[in-house]
């Protein structure tokens, strides 16, 4: 990896008590995600994914703590940051969408007052120019005649237009740092390719890193840079999507992409079964990696 990654975690381990002492569920990960790069994180249901996503927010509940590590977004350590500080942090230098849009959305709102709620926490900008800064976005995430979706209330919206705004509302603060959590799973595949070419155009312009957490290894096939595979806990594998893909190497991902059916594969071939093993762990202990495997010349 060349240049200064946005995001930057190292040994995070992620724990929760139990009567017989502490349990970690995010068990020393760490990995790097550069400014307009798309990192996924795929893995089996319980593998931590979405409490690696939390911890970038430091969005996790109690009981469920960060006991050690380290991680770093735009150059400024998450774990070490007040109250008031992570307030402004969440927004402006990391923002997350979630799968279910509702879930970041109030019912009796409407949605471009919703989002100039967000704007004005970022800015100080007035009413007026909030709602001028509203439309932009709208127009930005690809919501046509915004002036008019601005008064809508969300039940008024389809799902993919839901999304969108919470992309906005996302975007409104310009963050270094996109995680995005099974958001787009819950959508029909017309629409989820959409949102997908909306995400993918808006890392690109604006040179965010992205966090894409999914189940669904189609997806992350196409869309992602960079895949780190895991597995209870721990990254077992990583390198670009095309090496995992092509080249998977540790037995998980081999399982992995072998359960994965396409359109052309022949019929009579046998759909290959995870065998959810946790002795599979025993084998590596560090990830393997394909950057340093001399794999890229
Ligand atoms: N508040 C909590 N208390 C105890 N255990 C928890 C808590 N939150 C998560 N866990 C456990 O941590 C592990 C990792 O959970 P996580 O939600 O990160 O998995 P995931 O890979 O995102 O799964 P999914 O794909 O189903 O969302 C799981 O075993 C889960 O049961």
């Amino acid at each position: 990896m060349t240049g200064n990654p946005a995001v930057s975690v190292r040994d995070l381990v992620v724990s929760v008590p139990t009567r017989t002492g502490a349990r970690d569920l995010v068990d020393g990960i760490s990995f790097d995600v550069l400014p307009g790069r798309v990192l996924g994180i795929v893995g089996e249901s319980g593998s931590g994914k979405s409490l690696t996503a939390l911890s970038l927010m430091r969005l996790h509940r109690a009981p469920v703590a960060i006991r050690s590590g380290s991680i770093t977004v735009a150059g400024d350590d998450v774990l070490a940051m007040s109250r008031a500080r992570l307030n402004r942090y969440r927004g402006t230098s990391a923002a997350m969408i979630y799968q279910n849009p509702m879930s970041s959305l109030n019912p009796v709102m409407t949605v471009g007052a919703q989002v100039a709620e967000a704007v004005r926490l970022h800015s100080k900008l007035g009413r007026a120019a909030a709602r001028t800064a509203v439309e932009e976005l709208f127009a930005a995430v690809g919501i046509d005649r915004p002036a008019e979706r601005y008064d809508l209330y969300p039940f008024e919206m389809s799902g993919g237009m839901l999304q969108r705004v919470v992309i906005a509302m996302a975007m409104s603060g310009s963050p270094s740092l996109l995680i995005a959590d099974e958001a787009t799973t819950a959508l029909d595949v017309t629409t989820q390719a959409t949102v997908l070419d909306l995400l993918r155009s808006l890392v690109g312009e604006r040179q965010m890193a992205m966090v894409f957490i999914t189940h669904d290894l189609a997806v992350a096939s196409e869309f992602c840079d960079d895949i780190q595979v895991m597995f209870a806990g721990r990254i077992v594998e990583r390198g670009t999507a095309e090496e995992i893909f092509t080249n998977p190497l540790h037995p998980y991902t081999q399982g992995l992409v072998g359960s994965l059916c396409t359109l052309d594969m022949p019929l009579d071939r046998p759909i290959t079964t995870m065998p959810a093993d946790i002795r599979l762990l025993s084998e590596t202990v560090a990830p393997i990696d394909h950057a340093t495997l001399g794999a890229r010349a």
